[in-house]
C-alpha cells in the first residue's frame, strides 16, 4: 500500500521561479535558466511511490537533488509545483495547522550533523520534540525511555550529549525521531558523518529495528553500498531528476542509462543478484504417483540428465529420483518410484543471493532447487557453471543464458 505520493514535483530556488518554470517546460537547459533567470533547478518532475513499511532510499551523488526533495516532503521547503500526498493530505498545499499536525504526529526527521541540543542530557534531547509539543513530563520520560530503549541507549539517560561518541549521538538523534512513534521517518545521510565501523553498525541497527518497527522509511544517501544494503527499493537522481527507481537487483540488471550503468558498474553482483533471476522455470521433472520410471527415463535420456526433482499434483517438491537408481527398479520390473525417492538435496528461496547459492553447488556439484513458502517447486538453478557466468551480466544476458541452459 502507498504511502507517499510524489506527483510532478519541481523545487526550484531563485526570485524568479515561475519563470524558471516556464523555461523549464520550454525544453531550455539547466544551464540556460541559471543564466537567463539566476534559478537553480533542484528538484525537476519527480514521480514515486513510496509504499508503506519499505525503506526507500534515495541515492545520488552531491547536488542531485536528494535532500532537496527529502524536504519537500516534510515542507521544510516548499514545492514551486507538484503534489505530496501522505494519508490522503496534500502536504505541498498543506495549511500551517496541517503540517504541524503532520509533523508531530507523523513525521520525524534523522539529520547528518545529529542537530541535537549539545548541553541537554541524552533524556532531555530524545523529549525535546514533545517538550515543544506541551507534552507533559511524565509522558514525555515515559516515551523517551521506550525510544531509548529501542536504539540501545539505556544507561546514558543523564548523560550530557556533549560528551557523547558521533555513534551515540545519532543514536540519541534516532531515539528523538522514534520517540513519537512516526509512521513515516525521513532520514538525510544519517549515518554518512560517522566511523566506518559505527556507520555498518548503525545500519544493521537500523534493519534490525525495522524488521519490528515496520515504518515507511526515506533513507538518502550518497553511497551505493548503504543504498544496497538498507533499501528495499532505490531511487536514482541526476542533476535534480530520478532516473531510475526499482529494487537493487533490478537497478543492477536493467540499468536505465549509462549514467546508472557506470555507477553500478564495480558492485559485487554476486551479493545482489538472487535465484529469482536465474531460476530456470517450468523444467523437467518427475510427477509422483503419475509417471513411472519408464517415462522419467525416458524424460532424463532426452536431455541427458542424471537427476530430477519429484514433485506432486500440487506442485510441491516432494525429492528427488537418480537415473542408475530409475534403472535399477526397471530391471526389478518395480513399477512406481516410491521406493527410490531421495529426499530432496538442497533447496533455496528466489530471494537467495547467488553468493549463498554457489557454495551449495560446488558441495553437491548438482542443481539446486528452488522453492517457495510451503515448499511449493518454483524451479531450478541449473548449472554451476551459469551461476558464475551470470554475475557480471545485465538482465537480456541472463535471460540468453537460461534459455541456452534450458536447451541443453
Ligand atoms: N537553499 C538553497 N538555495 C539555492 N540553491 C540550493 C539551495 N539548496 C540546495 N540548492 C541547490 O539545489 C541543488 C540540489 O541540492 P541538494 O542539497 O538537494 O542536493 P543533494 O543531492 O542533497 O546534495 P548533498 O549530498 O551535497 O547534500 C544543488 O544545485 C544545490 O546547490
Amino acid at each position: 500500500m502507498s504511502k507517499i505520493e510524489i506527483k510532478d514535483l519541481y523545487l526550484i530556488f531563485g526570485a524568479e521561479k515561475s519563470r524558471a518554470f516556464r523555461k523549464l517546460k520550454e525544453g531550455k537547459s539547466k544551464a540556460e535558466i541559471l543564466k537567463h533567470t539566476g534559478c537553480t533547478i533542484a528538484v525537476q518532475d519527480a514521480n514515486l511511490t513510496i509504499n508503506e513499511g519499505e525503506i526507500f532510499v534515495v541515492m545520488g551523488l552531491s547536488g542531485s537533488g536528494k535532500s532537496s526533495l527529502l524536504r519537500c516532503i516534510n515542507r521544510l521547503v516548499t514545492p514551486t509545483h507538484g503534489e505530496i500526498i501522505i494519508n490522503g493530505t496534500d502536504i505541498s498545499k498543506a495549511s500551517d495547522k496541517q503540517l504541524i499536525n503532520s509533523r508531530r504526529k507523523t513525521m520525524a526527521m534523522v539529520f547528518q550533523n545529529f542537530g541535537l541540543l549539545p548541553h541537554k542530557t541524552v533524556v532531555e534531547n530524545i523529549g525535546f520534540g514533545l517538550e515543544l509539543q506541551g507534552v507533559d513530563k511524565e509522558t514525555r520520560e515515559d516515551k523517551a525511555m521506550y525510544a531509548m530503549k529501542l536504539v540501545g541507549l539505556e544507561g546514558y539517560e543523564s548523560q550530557m550529549v556533549s560528551e557523547l561518541s558521533g555513534g551515540m549521538q545519532q543514536r540519541v538523534g534516532l531515539a528523538r525521531a522514534l520517540a513519537n512513534d512516526p509512521e513515516v521517518l525521513l532520514m538525510d545521510e544519517a549515518f554518512s558523518a560517522l566511523d566506518p565501523l559505527i556507520r555498518t553498525q548503525m545500519q544493521d541497527e537500523l534493519l534490525a529495528l525495522q524488521t519490528k518497527m515496520k515504518k515507511t522509511i526515506v533513507f538518502i544517501t550518497h553511497d551505493l553500498d548503504e543504498a544496497i544494503k538498507l533499501g528495499d527499493r532505490i531511487a536514482i537522481m541526476k542533476d535534480g531528476v530520478i532516473v531510475q527507481v526499482g529494487t537493487s537487483e533490478e537497478i543492477l540488471t536493467e540499468p536505465a542509462n549509462n549514467y546508472v550503468a557506470s555507477f553500478v558498474e564495480n558492485v559485487d553482483r554476486s551479493k545482489i543478484i538472487t535465484a529469482s533471476s536465474i531460476v530456470l522455470k517450468d523444467p523437467i521433472v518427475a510427477r509422483f504417483k503419475k509417471e513411472g520410471p519408464e517415462v522419467i527415463i525416458r524424460k532424463m535420456r532426452r536431455k541427458n540428465l542424471t537427476l530430477l526433482p519429484v514433485v506432486d499434483d500440487d506442485n510441491l517438491l516432494v525429492g528427488e529420483v537418480y537415473l542408475e537408481d530409475l534403472l535399477e527398479l526397471r530391471k526389478e520390473h518395480i513399477k512406481n518410484i516410491d521406493s527410490v525417492i531421495k529426499q530432496f538435496g538442497h533447496t533455496v528461496r528466489e530471494n537467495t543471493v547467488i553468493e549463498d547459492i554457489i557454495p551449495l553447488m560446488t558441495k553437491t556439484n548438482s542443481p539446486i532447487w528452488v522453492v517457495g513458502e510451503n515448499k511449493e517447486f518454483k524451479g531450478i538453478v541449473p548449472l554451476s557453471s551459469l551461476v558464475f557466468e551470470v554475475t557480471g551480466k545485465d538482465k537480456k544476458e541472463i535471460d540468453k543464458l537460461v534459455q541456452n541452459a534450458q536447451d541443453l
